[in-house]
């Protein structure tokens, strides 16, 4: 099997050197997103430039508690999309235009479509403003009585996400995740066959912290029409804009 990191890496040059207008003499110029150096200050802006986002880990509640899903998730600003699930050792890639895979192993999303036959994966979020939280659990009433068949969480956004694109769960909405919680499964899903939607219908906007996946137009949109939205406040706002989630304590962050 071919490594993916090699072909990765090499396009990536690639896309940078483009970007950059540079000769291959010339070291190219990357970005960088990452959970932990916008906690430390640094902006959280995508511009032109190709730019990696990252998240060390996915599921840092899990990990706390040494429960089972823990990803980290890479992304190349919607050209490569790289989820590792450590416990597991699953490895899940994509390309844009070039599919998603699992080991190597492609892809598919689910195509039941009768959301009765759902299971729908979501989390309960970091936010414990009961405000906040009264939406959250309003929005899970709606969706369990729509009726779906299930709901369930994997404690990980791109982990949630990667169960979308193998076809294991419809569909995972939430609001309140974060940039590099979403970048890199994203293109794992679109290039799945799935579809990515605002909670309000339209598209996503991944620096809102609000995002549906699902196997299917169908599917999205019976989400948009049950969730409960609200607007946390953006990843790219001023760093005095941003509020901490109350359960985000600098100290168990990974
Ligand atoms: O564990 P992290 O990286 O804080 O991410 C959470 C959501 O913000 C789980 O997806
Ligand atoms: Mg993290
Ligand atoms: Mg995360």
């Amino acid at each position: 099997m071919a490594d993916p990191w090699e072909s990765t890496m090499d396009h990536a040059v690639a896309i940078a050197r483009k970007a950059g207008e540079t000769s291959s003499h010339v070291p190219v110029c990357f970005r960088f997103i990452g959970e932990e150096s916008v906690a430390a200050g640094e902006s959280c802006i995508l511009s032109d430039s190709p730019t990696w986002i990252i998240d060390p880990i996915d599921g840092t509640t899990n990990f706390v508690h040494t429960h089972l899903t823990v990803t980290s998730t890479l992304d190349l600003q919607v050209e490569f999309g790289v989820v590792y699930s450590c416990i597991e050792d699953k490895m899940f890639t994509a390309r844009r235009g070039r599919g998603a895979f699992c080991n190597g192993e492609p892809l598919q999303v689910s195509q039941q479509k009768a959301v009765e036959q759902a299971i729908v994966a979501t989390e309960f979020g970091s936010d414990r403003d009961p405000e906040v939280v009264d939406k959250i659990f309003q929005s899970l009433r709606n969706v369990l009585c729509l009726p779906v068949h299930g709901v369930r969480g994997a404690g990980s956004a791109a982990m949630n996400m990667c169960l979308v694109a193998s076809g294991c769960v419809e569909a995972y909405y939430e609001i309140g995740v974060h940039v590099w919680d979403v970048a890199a499964a994203s293109l794992i899903v679109s290039e799945a066959g799935g579809v990515l939607m605002d909670v309000e219908g339209g598209e996503v906007d991944l620096m809102s912290r609000r995002i549906i996946a699902a196997n299917s137009k169908t599917v999205a949109e019976r989400l948009v029409k049950t969730i409960v939205a609200f607007s946390p406040p953006r990843d790219d706002a001023a760093p005095s804009d941003r509020c901490e989630d109350s359960t985000h304590l600098s100290a168990r962050k990974v």
